[in-house]
């Protein structure tokens, strides 16, 4: 069930390393969040996208309390993540990552793994570590039997519903989904999705779905947050973003997951030259020199965050005090 009250919110999060480049260079500062305010509220699924490099595992650290923001603010239920003892913040927010295989302990049994959280936080006993390890796989749609297996004893998909088991065991409230399908065959990957769609609404789950793929995020996200050398230049509810994005670069990505004609190969992005260097961002608008609709105005200027109907978007063509600005309906 959905309600307002948000229950995840950043505040201008950004988070800068001291990057040496070569052996005798000066390090330098490589802003990999920059200020990065978002609201998710509970029950909603906030799909994060954007191209590799852009801060998005960044991000995911910082929530998880794996990294410090450099500045801003991290709220999970009002509270700041800081201030949240680690069985506090382990109860709220739980991760899944990428690749089950390299996350999953492979000397470790099935039973082992997924009980692992409840016993690092001494909550139960064995027999309810038991009960709650077979209870939690039935949920993801596992046998009680594979308590006793090896992870290389099972098969890319049900590595991940056992990563999922081991998130849910916690109960938490958010969970981090980073890239959470994109080492599985794609036949598996819906089966995924659908389990994590289904957790969702059983449990009233409240997800961080972070990919470089619009179409996987479409399948899940309520809303949609796209990210651009570390900034979130559009977010809006997914049915919107999808059927009118604002951004030229939401409208690139948007293009690059269109099926493409048998034969004709993969769709161009027409983003043009390589992602750039987080060290050395583009003057004005980051995203100006892969701009189809970029102006030496981009390139001086900096967009602000402008809102819209359903989020908001940094492009000057929707600032109306800008010179680019191409009406309110553009
Ligand atoms: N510990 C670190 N020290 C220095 N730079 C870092 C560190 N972690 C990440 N970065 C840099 O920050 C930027 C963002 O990296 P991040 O891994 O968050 O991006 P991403 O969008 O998750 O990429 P991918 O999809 O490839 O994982 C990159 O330029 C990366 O090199």
């Amino acid at each position: 069930m959905t309600t307002t009250a948000p229950v995840l919110e950043l505040r201008g999060v950004t988070k800068t390393y001291r990057v040496k480049q070569g052996l005798f260079g000066t390090p330098r500062p490589l802003t990999a969040v920059n200020d990065v305010s978002l609201t998710v509220p509970r029950g909603e699924v906030l799909g994060l996208v954007g191209e590799s490099g852009c801060g998005k595992s960044t991000l995911a650290k910082i929530l998880l309390g794996l990294e410090n923001p450099t500045s801003g603010q991290v709220l999970v239920d009002g509270q700041e993540i800081g201030a949240q003892d680690r069985m506090t913040l382990a109860r709220r927010i739980q991760p899944i990552f990428q690749d089950p295989y390299s996350s999953l302990n492979p000397r470790k049994s099935i039973f082992d793994i997924v009980s692992l959280p409840l016993r690092v936080h001494g909550i139960g006993d064995a027999a309810s570590w038991d009960k709650e390890v077979r209870k939690i796989l039935d949920i993801v749609g596992l046998p009680a039997r594979v308590m006793n297996t090896f992870p290389s004893q099972m098969s890319g998909g049900q590595r991940q519903r056992v990563a999922i088991a081991r998130a849910l065991i916690m109960k938490p409230e958010i969970v981090i989904c980073d890239e959470p399908t994109s080492a599985l065959d794609v036949s598996v990957q819906s089966q995924i999705l659908n389990l994590l769609g289904d957790l969702r609404r059983e449990f009233g789950l409240t997800y961080l779905f972070i990919s470089h793929d619009l179409a996987v995020v479409e399948h899940l996200a309520t809303r949609v947050a796209v990210m651009y050398l570390g900034r979130i230049v559009e977010e809006a509810e997914v049915g919107g973003l999808f059927d009118h994005a604002r951004h030229p670069y939401t409208q690139a990505l948007l293009k690059s997951v269109l099926t493409p004609e048998p034969g004709l190969g993969v769709p161009d992005t027409q983003l043009g030259m390589a992602y750039p260097n987080p060290i050395d961002p583009p003057s004005g608008c980051h995203f100006h020199p892969r701009c189809p609709r970029a102006t030496d105005f981009c390139k001086k200027e900096a967009p602000r965050a402008l809102p819209t109907p359903l989020g908001h978007v940094e492009c000057h063509l929707h600032d109306p005090q800008s010179p680019m600005f191409i009406g309110k309906e553009g």
